[in-house]
Formats: C-alpha cells, structure tokens, sequence
C-alpha cells in the first residue's frame, strides 16, 4: 500500500514532467504487476531439491506476468573437496555438482546459503529437505516468513513424538511452527528422471483452492502432471511409507529373491502401507493409494530409488547404511531407515507390531538385530493370510 502510493506519486509528477502519458502508464503497469507478483523460494537444494530446481525454474520462465522469474533456493553451504563453496559452484556453473551432477540447473534460480535470505518475502515456500532437519529448519525460519504465505511440502518422511507417541508430520511441523497453510506433494519422481524431464505425474494433497490453483500454475505441465486430492496427511505418509517398502525390494533382489517373491513384497507392503494410514484416519478413501502417491511411487521406488539400491547393497555388501550414503551416494540421505524406525515405535506404541510384519522387520534389519533373510522367512506368516474368506462388498 505504502509503495504503491509512492509509486503513484512518481507517476503524476512523471506524467506531468513528460506528458507522455503512455509512457507513464506502462511504467506504473509494470511497476504495480512487479509489486503484486508472487516470489516462490526452495527450501532445500539435495537431489530432488535440485532436480525440482530444474522443472520449476524453467516452468516459472512462463508465469512471468503472475510470478517473479528468480527463485531462491536455500543451500545447505558445504565447503567441496577442492576448496570451493556450493552455493557459489551452483551460482556459477549452474549445476549442483554434489548433489545432482551433469545435470543443468537455470540461471534463474540463484543458491542462497543463508536461510532467513532465501524465504524473505517469499509467498510460495517449497520444501524439500530431508525430513530430518525440518524441525530445526522451520525452528530457524519462526517469524523470518510472509504472514500470507503458504508451503508445500516434497519432503518423504516423519516423527513420532516420543512422549505421546503421535505422527508428527512435515506438514503439521510447517504449519505449527510457522503458523501458515501447508500442501503436501508426493509422487513416482526419481529425482534425475525428472531433471532430465522423462513423463511423470504427481499427487498433490491441498485443502485450499486458491493455494491448489497456484501449485498447478507452478509445476503442472504436460510431462509433470498433477492430481489433487484434499488430503495432504494420507498422501504425505504414503511418501514416508512407500520407503520402508522400497527398502524390503532392495533387501531381497540382494538375496536372489524370484520376481513371485519380490511382487507379494510389494503387495503385503502396500496392504501395510495403507493398513497403517488408516490407523491415523479410517475413512482415507481407497482411490488415493492408486494414485501416484501410493502404487506409483512404490513401484518406481523399489525399481530404482536410492533406498532400494542401498538396501540391496547393504545385502550383497555388508556395508552400513551409513557408509552406504557417505560412500556411494556422496551424502544424499537415504530417508527409509530412519522412516522404519519411527514407525517401529509407534507400533510398539501400539502394540501392534505383529500386524505390521514388514515394518517391523525392515526397522530390525537396519539396525542390524536379524539378518535379511529372516523377513522372507516370515512371508508365508503374514497376517494378510489369517483371513478366511473374502468378504463380499
Ligand atoms: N531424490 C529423489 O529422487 C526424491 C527425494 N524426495 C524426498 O525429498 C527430500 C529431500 O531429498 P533430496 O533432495 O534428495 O536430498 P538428499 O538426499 O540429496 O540430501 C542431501 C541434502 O540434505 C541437506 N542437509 C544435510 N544436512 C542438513 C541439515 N543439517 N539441515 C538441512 N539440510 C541438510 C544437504 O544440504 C543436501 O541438500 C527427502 O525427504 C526425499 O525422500 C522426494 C522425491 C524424489
Ligand atoms: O521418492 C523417490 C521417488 O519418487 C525417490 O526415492 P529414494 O529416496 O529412495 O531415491
């Protein structure tokens, strides 16, 4: 208000300095679209931080009238091996060299190490960092954000809260401690596909048209396709989930498991996956594990996501986890471990590990307590087979 009415008083002395009144107007134009244009900032800039980097960066070349072309993107500052800065490597070469090599990021999204710089102003937050530091980021950013903002989050993981014992969700942690709406994106994205813009959908959970219309402005194209469900929880935990099942393919294609095998992993983990939302809301709708948030994303993740390919390697290896993502994934955080252990304490919680046979294995190998195998032993255990009879809906 304050800058328009600056604004305004520059234009009538303008207009009557010039009398160009065409000239006077357009400038006013701009100057007015650039106040009310919405700024967009990352919050995250690992593989897919990156990666997304790549598709909405040259998407928001096309929303200039509506959006400010430069986004921000908080970087992490990490001093490289050869003595450079990260952020000033990407700024430079347009490239995130640690994360998401030989893949071209654009000029106009801008690395920025200091996170209270990287949101200022910003209307539209997207975060996308490992779910581990969200508390500590969002702590970080409480009263440093637009009032009017909204987020969404891309991030693959929660918390249990270890004195009450409930999910505490990327979601709720951003709306809690920043006191504004958050909308959840989940989906079948393998971080470098994406950058090298292969087809792919996604499932956005969004309870706000206006936020929901934005969101599709940004990212839906026709090789990034969106669906939008008003459920931001289900489809944030389905991306948490769909982890540990990822993890449980890698294990056993390390074992040799057969393609019969590894299928009914797949099916008793999604059962799991969608047995375990509905401890935290029974009326979730069937529709939304078929979407690319639930089956797509598993699908794709246990083909070829970094927590398969770690577990498979932790199997054929011995190697750590750990070591896993210092050596081989040069510091990319394997989200499925820690996700496992989560849920492993809710359900003792609960009482309720036996129903869940998969998660509850899946924790106990990542930490080592049984050996891999031991969870293709207890297959033909499941409770999906206690049932009797299908019942007829
Ligand atoms: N990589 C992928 O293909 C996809 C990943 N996701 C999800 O996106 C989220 C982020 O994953 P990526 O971008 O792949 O990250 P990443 O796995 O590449 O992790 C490295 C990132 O973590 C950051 N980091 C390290 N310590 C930190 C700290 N103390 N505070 C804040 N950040 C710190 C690093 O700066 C770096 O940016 C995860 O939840 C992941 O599950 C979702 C879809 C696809
Ligand atoms: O979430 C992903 C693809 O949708 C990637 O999973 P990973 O973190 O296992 O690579």
């Amino acid at each position: 208000m304050f800058f328009s009415r600056i604004l305004r008083f520059h234009v009538d002395f303008l207009s009557k300095k010039r009398h160009d009144f065409s000239f006077v107007y357009n400038t006013y134009r701009m100057a007015s679209f650039s106040l009310s244009k919405k700024k967009v900032s990352l919050v995250g800039s690992g593989n897919w931080g990156s990666a997304f980097a790549c598709h909405i960066g040259e998407n928001i070349r096309q929303l200039k009238s509506q959006y400010h072309e430069r986004i921000l993107m908080w970087c992490k500052e990490e001093i490289l091996d050869d003595g450079s800065k990260l952020t000033e490597v990407i700024n430079k070469k347009h490239e995130n060299v640690k994360y998401l090599p030989n893949k071209k990021i654009p000029d106009n999204i801008v690395a920025v190490p200091d996170l209270a710089e990287a949101v200022k102003d910003a209307d539209i937050l997207i975060f996308v960092i490992p779910h581990q530091f969200v508390k500590t980021t969002c702590e970080q950013l409480r009263d440093k954000i637009k009032k009017d903002a909204f987020a969404l989050t891309l991030t693959k993981g929660f918390y249990v809260d270890e004195k009450t014992n409930e999910l505490l969700l990327v979601s709720k942690i951003i709306e809690n401690t920043l006191n504004i709406q958050c909308a959840s994106m989940m989906g079948a994205n393998i971080a470098s596909e994406v950058a090298d813009k292969f087809f792919c959908e996604a499932t956005v959970g969004s309870r706000n048209d206006k936020n929901s219309e934005m969101i599709r402005q940004l990212i839906d194209t026709p090789l990034f396709r969106l669906r939008f469900y008003p459920d931001v929880e289900i489809i944030e935990m389905l991306g948490a989930l769909k982890n540990i099942v990822a993890m449980l393919a890698g294990f056993s294609e390390g074992l040799g498991a057969r393609f019969n095998t590894r299928a009914a992993i797949l099916r008793l983990g999604l059962r799991e996956m969608i047995s375990f939302c509905r401890l935290y809301r029974k009326e979730s709708t069937l529709e939304v594990y078929f979407e690319s948030c639930g089956i797509a994303d598993l699908i794709t993740s246990s083909l070829g996501g970094r927590n398969y390919m770690g577990a498979k390697k932790m199997t054929e290896t011995n190697k750590s986890l750990k070591d896993i993502e210092k050596e081989d994934l040069n510091g990319q955080s394997l989200q499925g471990p820690s996700t496992a252990k989560e849920v492993y304490r809710y359900l003792q919680g609960k009482n309720l590990l036996d129903q869940f046979p998969l998660f509850r294995d899946a924790h106990l190998i990542c930490e080592h307590k049984i050996k891999p195998h031991v969870f293709i032993d207890n297959l033909g255990a499941h409770p999906e087979f206690e049932q009797k009879n299908h019942k007829q809906s």
